[in-house]
């Protein structure tokens, strides 16, 4: 066992020369099919590069997006952006683990590096289910004889009880890779702080779900939370303002969260209203300008929204420099288009220019940071992870990790 606090092993305690078999978390944004590079990459080309050099056989698996979402593409792009990265070559093979995947993994030498397609094209990946019911899959039970051990460095979707994530740490010795070692030790440090002060979180993006289910967890260890991306445009519809979609609401990114959640965002606006701070302005593409619109004003539905007002931004800047502690999960808006990035790099900007403990997480919105200029150095945590690490903040255990301690 290694000295990691985590109670699992790590690295230091894998033999050289072996068949690993290795979990990253390359889910990246998608623009026009392919994916973005993302500090996804540069921190699990780490882990990746470390196996290859002690003589390891790397197999990589890993997932992008959610089936029938538009970012649901093949790794083939990813494996070219992990290899400029590394610096060595990553073969990849459009298959997870048919003959096709075999034969490949076979073929490999030492130091060679194979990345699998992606995970949640095989239909056992998904749903979540127990780890025990992973490990039984034909996914897990095709794979696994053909390495000597598994490493987990996929910290930010340890959270999700997956087959690639929780089923094989029960039918082969289990490692954390380097990400998944730090992730785990500077998230569970930060959940154990405690402030004095006004602490805030910015919550935003499209992963509504996963927040208002965080948010309503972690009520009275947060005094504000300030809301945007779809998460807040669901509590705008909660507090009775006309906005969604008439789609249906299988398919929409709005409705089906909305059906999802709506119980749960009404009880908090009821019953923490103080603490919830909505946006008084929102801001949408009218002929490709940035138009803003007061939400009092707001009249018809079927308007997608990409940002909040500049008015909102400013108030939302106001309370991060009068608090002592800022997490951010979400983007306030689709930062990668200039034009809607004014909420979320006007909130990051006076996070940087404040005295205040910050930490920024997600994917996605750990990009902003890069994309808009802003250095790294003025935040306390940058992290690669989004749904993992507020999860980890409300101190519930996430199930890849606790699969990795019981390997
Ligand atoms: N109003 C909006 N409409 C559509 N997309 C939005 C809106 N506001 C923010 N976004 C998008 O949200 C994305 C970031 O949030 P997302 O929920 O994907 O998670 P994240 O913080 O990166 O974490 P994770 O790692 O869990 O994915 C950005 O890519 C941004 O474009
Ligand atoms: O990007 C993430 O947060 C992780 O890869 C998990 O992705 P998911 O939210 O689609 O499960």
């Amino acid at each position: 066992m290694s000295t990691s606090t985590a109670s699992f092993d790590t690295l230091d305690d894998l033999d050289p020369g072996q068949r690993v078999l290795v979990r990253l978390d390359l889910n990246s944004p998608i623009e026009d099919g392919e994916p973005q590079d993302n500090r996804r990459f540069e921190r699990h080309a780490e882990t990746v590069r470390e196996l290859a050099e002690a003589g390891h056989r790397v197999v990589l698996l890993a997932h992008q997006g959610r089936p029938g979402r538009d970012d649901f593409v093949s790794l083939a792009g990813h494996a070219d952006i992990l290899a400029a990265h590394l610096d060595r070559e990553v073969a990849f093979v459009e298959d997870t683990y048919g003959e096709r995947a075999v034969d490949a993994i076979e073929a490999l030498e030492a130091e060679e590096v194979l990345l699998l397609e992606n995970t949640r094209m095989c239909e056992d990946e998904l749903p979540e289910e127990a780890p025990e019911a992973k490990a039984e899959t034909e996914f897990v039970r095709a794979l696994a004889p053909h390495f000597d051990a598994y490493v987990n460095d996929a910290y930010s979707a340890a959270h999700r009880s997956h087959a690639s994530l929780v089923g094989f740490p029960l039918v082969l010795p289990a490692y954390a890779g380097r990400v998944m070692e730090t992730e785990y030790e500077a998230n569970t440090a930060i959940a154990s702080k405690e402030f004095d002060g006004r602490v805030t979180m910015v919550v935003g993006g499209t992963k509504a779900t996963d927040v208002i289910d965080v948010m309503d967890n972690l009520g009275d260890a947060v005094d504000n939370f300030l809301l945007g991306g779809i998460a807040g445009e669901l509590f705008l519809r909660a507090d009775g303002r006309p906005l969604g979609f008439d789609l249906d609401p299988e398919q929409d990114l709005y409705d089906s969260q909305w059906e999802a959640n709506h119980d749960l965002v009404e009880g908090m606006l009821t019953e923490r209203r103080d603490q919830i701070t909505l946006a008084t302005d929102l801001a949408y593409d009218d002929d490709g300008e940035r138009a803003e619109v007061d939400v009092a004003d707001i009249d018809e539905k079927d308007v997608s929204y990409l940002d909040v007002g500049t008015r909102t931004a400013e108030a939302y800047a106001d309370v991060v420099r009068d608090s002592e502690a800022v997490f951010v999960k979400g983007a306030l808006g689709v930062f990668e288009e200039e034009a809607f990035s004014v909420g979320t790099v006007t909130v990051l900007e006076a996070i940087a220019e404040t005295d205040c403990f910050s930490v920024v997480g997600g994917g996605d919105t750990s990009r902003a940071i890069g994309m808009y200029g802003l250095n790294e150095a003025d935040f306390d945590h940058v992290s690669i992870a989004g749904g993992a690490y507020i999860r980890a903040l409300t101190g519930q255990p996430l199930a890849g990790v606790e699969a990795l301690k019981r390997s």
